[in-house]
């Protein structure tokens, strides 16, 4: 579902690269943490795979499509397929939560809807059940500034579901989290990864989520694939050496 070739993120002005020549397929039904310590690429690796990061070299394919030679209007098109959940939530605070939620359908519809902020009944009723999914239903009318970190990932994540991704990629989710909501949070995306049946890749830094939610775990040092396993393979030093 997804090649990974040959990719390198250098930024302007950086002597290294941030990615360094990493190879990767990954697959339908997968949940992929990702790990390595700060600096080590996780968040470029990320980026690289929706284009909000252009390679410096090497090819994204996602579902037979190579993404670093697509237009950007074709982009936009294929990035409809694609969601990321962000540590800070991104959401537009003065707004409910069920506003909020239904912004996760623009990618997919006629720019002048979004501007006017028209939505069928059919769009309402799909935003209603993905905050039923998510746990918010009775929170619905609230403004998203006044509910706590947890809720606002979790309406991050309804709002992700509107879209009806294939993939759905994770820049930190739970980084601002306390470790029982952080638990929770991954819990929820668990359980919609499996009932969507998604490609999750998902960066983390408490190896312990990773190890109990992850199908499979990749590992990032210096910009180079350091491990690539199943999570019971990390090991204490297997941890030392990402780490290091
Ligand atoms: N916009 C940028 N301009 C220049 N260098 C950058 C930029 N973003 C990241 N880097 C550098 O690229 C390397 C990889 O950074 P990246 O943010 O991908 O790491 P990370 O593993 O996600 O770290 P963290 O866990 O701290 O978020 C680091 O050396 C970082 O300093």
């Amino acid at each position: 579902m997804l090649m990974i070739s040959d990719l390198v993120v250098r930024y302007p002005k950086s002597g290294e690269n941030a990615l360094d020549h990493v190879n990767l397929s990954l697959h339908k039904g997968e949940f992929v943490c990702v790990l390595g310590k700060s600096g080590a690429g996780k968040s470029t690796f990320i980026r690289s795979i929706n284009r909000l990061q252009v390679p410096t070299s090497g090819r994204v394919t996602f579902d037979g499509t190579n993404l670093t030679t697509l237009s950007e209007g074709k982009m936009r098109r294929i990035r409809s397929d694609m969601v990321m959940i962000f540590q800070h939530f991104n959401l537009i605070p003065r707004m409910t939560v069920f506003q909020n939620t239904l912004t996760g359908a623009f990618g997919k519809r006629p720019p002048y809807k979004n501007l006017l902020g028209l939505f069928s009944e059919k769009e309402k009723q799909r935003g209603l059940q993905a905050l039923q999914e998510v746990g918010l239903e009775k929170h619905i009318h609230k403004r998203v500034e006044a509910l706590s970190g947890g809720q606002k990932q979790r309406v991050g994540i309804a709002r992700a579901l509107l879209q009806d991704p294939k993939l759905l990629l994770g820049d930190e989710p739970v980084a601002s989290l306390d470790p029982s909501t952080s638990r929770r949070i991954f819990e929820l995306l668990k359980s919609i990864h499996e009932e969507h049946e998604l490609l999750s890749i998902i960066n983390v830094h408490d190896v312990n989520l990773a190890k109990e939610f992850a199908t499979r775990i990749i590992a990032f040092r210096d910009g180079k694939l350091l491990f690539d396993g199943k999570p019971e393979e990390v090991d204490d030093r297997m941890f030392a050496d990402i780490y290091q």
